[in-house]
């Protein structure tokens, strides 16, 4: 297939080299849509800042190209977004993290969430570790886990990275390097439970993001990594 990159650092750089290794051809790389005719391509990937995302992804369904984005830290326009692709008839996934053991992990965690939800002893946290570059915090990760394990039980309403009444703790930790770990604590007096993924470096997320794209082509609508992963 043919790719756009909007964005190219580097998740751009690592879809390149895993999406030619897969035998497709990369026909946009860039930092700025407007100078581009994205009609070019079969689908675009997304990996780009906070401001951009939402233009990116609402000039690919205004050009009728499938569009994947992995970008963090847009989603009050998430909404707009999916309105916007369905009046538009295209085709859209977003995903927090396209790695398929951070998908699993998501399962894990809500299981763990639904189970822990009648032991109140327990007070759960989360912590985030990432790279000293990265612009958003918390991690669209760490959001992504926070709101499932809310979802899944009754005593917290929303999730804060400050010490806030009934809001579930997250933390976030920037450190050289660290591509993304991700860890869900559970804590009584007596004992605690720990669920942790560490990514080993960005080549889970690059190879996600493609199977996505090679996923949604021909297809219409909004879809999450469950659908293409065929999870639950
Ligand atoms: N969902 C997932 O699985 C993952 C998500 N991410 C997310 O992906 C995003 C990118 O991460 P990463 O590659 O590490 O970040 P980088 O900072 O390395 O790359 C971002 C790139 O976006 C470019 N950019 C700036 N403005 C625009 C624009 N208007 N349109 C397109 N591109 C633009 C920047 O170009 P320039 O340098 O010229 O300004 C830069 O090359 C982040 O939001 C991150 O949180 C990251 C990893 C996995
Ligand atoms: O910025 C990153 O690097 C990452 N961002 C995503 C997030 O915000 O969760 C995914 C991954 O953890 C790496």
């Amino acid at each position: 297939m043919k790719i756009a990159l909007l964005g190219y650092g580097k998740m751009g750089k690592t879809i390149e080299a895993l999406a030619i290794q897969r035998g497709h051809t990369i026909v946009i790389k860039t930092s700025q849509i407007d100078n581009v005719d994205i009609t070019q391509a079969d689908v675009a990937i997304d990996f780009s800042i906070p401001e951009a995302a939402f233009h990116n992804i609402s000039t690919c369904f205004n050009n009728n190209i499938p569009v994947v984005s992995g970008t963090t830290g847009w989603l009050k326009q998430f909404d707009t977004a999916v309105n916007l692709c369905h009046e538009k008839k295209g085709a859209f996934i977003y995903a927090s993290n396209f790695s398929l053991g951070v998908n699993l992990f998501f399962e894990l965690n809500s299981k763990l969430a639904q189970m822990m939800s009648q032991f109140e002893d327990y007070k759960v946290n989360i912590e985030e570790i990432h790279h000293t570059q990265k612009l958003d915090a918390p991690s669209g990760t760490a959001i992504t886990l926070a709101e499932d394990i809310i979802t899944n039980q009754k005593h917290y309403t929303k999730w804060s990275l400050e010490d806030e009444a009934r809001a579930l703790p997250i933390e976030a930790k920037r450190i050289e390097n660290v591509p993304g770990t991700h860890i869900v604590t559970y804590k009584s007096d007596i004992d605690t439970i720990t669920i942790e993924h560490e990514a080993h470096n960005r080549n889970g997320f690059a190879l996600g993001a493609i199977v996505a794209a090679e996923w949604l082509i021909g297809k219409q609508g909004v879809y999450t990594m469950k659908d293409v992963l065929n999870l639950s």
